[in-house]
């Protein structure tokens, strides 16, 4: 059987795929595609075998998996697809209604955490589908991530609109990382050389993507309803990165999200070794 790997169906992960295109690499494995929320509970359930696990999601389960190294869905600042749309300042948001996007389980926590440690709110939150119009009809303000997030923001309304990996590098000084790379463990054991070779493609794929940036805008632009422009620029704050300074920030983002009392403890950062 294929390995069974999840690809987040949004533009944020179309580097990645674009690179798996062209080295051929889909014929070896059975790609499954979802919103973030989805392949979590797929990855949970055994379904799949590899694929990006929303960070928060790793806190509760460990146990099951193991980190692809130098792997993640990050951004070291601004990252233009995870965003909180307000009709107010955030700082007027005290006890006020906020409709969080179910696509997400990461940027739930980030938001909670900008908004207690920055701009000291405490609203109220509601989970609701990423449907701008109908959260703003339920709430004064909205998660929404991936193109949904990029749609808001190429089309400003009359919002505002605050960026949620700059709220989280303005904070802390840190890179924030919303999701990781992971392989199920038994995989891992059973199938290590498998689950080393999709590893290697993956980085090639990224290796790929970062050098030929601007062709992919260019394509990526004929069909989506963004700018070339716009989308290098998406591109380019995006990272695929999870290196130590990646590392320390979503620590620190468990720390937080610890004291807060969103998690019951701090996750082990454990590695699979290929
Ligand atoms: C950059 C993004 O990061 C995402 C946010 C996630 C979350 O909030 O759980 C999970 C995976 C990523 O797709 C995005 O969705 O645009």
């Amino acid at each position: 059987m294929r390995p069974r790997v999840g690809h987040i169906q949004f533009l944020n992960c179309l580097p990645l795929y674009y690179g798996l295109v062209t080295q051929n690499v889909l014929l070896d494995i059975e790609l499954v595609k979802g919103t973030p929320t989805e392949l979590n509970q797929f990855l949970i359930r055994g379904e799949l075998d590899i694929g990006p696990l929303s960070s928060i999601e790793y806190c509760f389960h460990q146990d099951k998996f193991l980190l692809l190294p130098d792997l993640a869905v990050s951004s070291d600042g601004r990252v233009q697809s995870i965003l909180i749309v307000s009709k107010r300042p955030a700082r007027e948001l005290d006890g006020q209604s906020v409709s969080l996007a179910n696509t997400s389980a990461t940027s739930q926590i980030l938001l909670k955490i900008i908004l207690a440690q920055k701009y000291g709110v405490q609203p109220t939150y509601v989970v609701s589908p990423p449907d701008l119009p109908r959260m703003l009809m339920e709430s004064e303000a909205a998660l929404l991530i991936g193109d949904v997030a990029l749609r808001a923001l190429y089309h400003p309304q009359d919002l505002l609109i605050y960026d949620l990996g700059e709220e989280w590098k303005g904070l802390t000084g840190y890179p924030m990382t919303y999701a990781v790379w992971v392989v199920r463990r038994e995989f891992a054991i059973e199938k290590a050389h498998l689950a080393s070779e999709v590893h290697h493609s993956f980085l090639k794929s990224m290796t790929y993507s970062q050098e030929h940036l601007e062709q992919i805008a260019h394509d990526a632009a004929r069909w989506e309803i963004f700018s070339e422009d716009f989308l290098k620029d998406y591109f380019s704050n995006l990272q695929f990165n999870f290196d130590e300074r990646y590392q320390k920030g979503l620590m620190l983002f468990y720390e937080k999200a610890k004291s807060l009392g969103y998690i019951g403890q701090i996750p082990q950062l454990e590695f699979f070794s290929t």
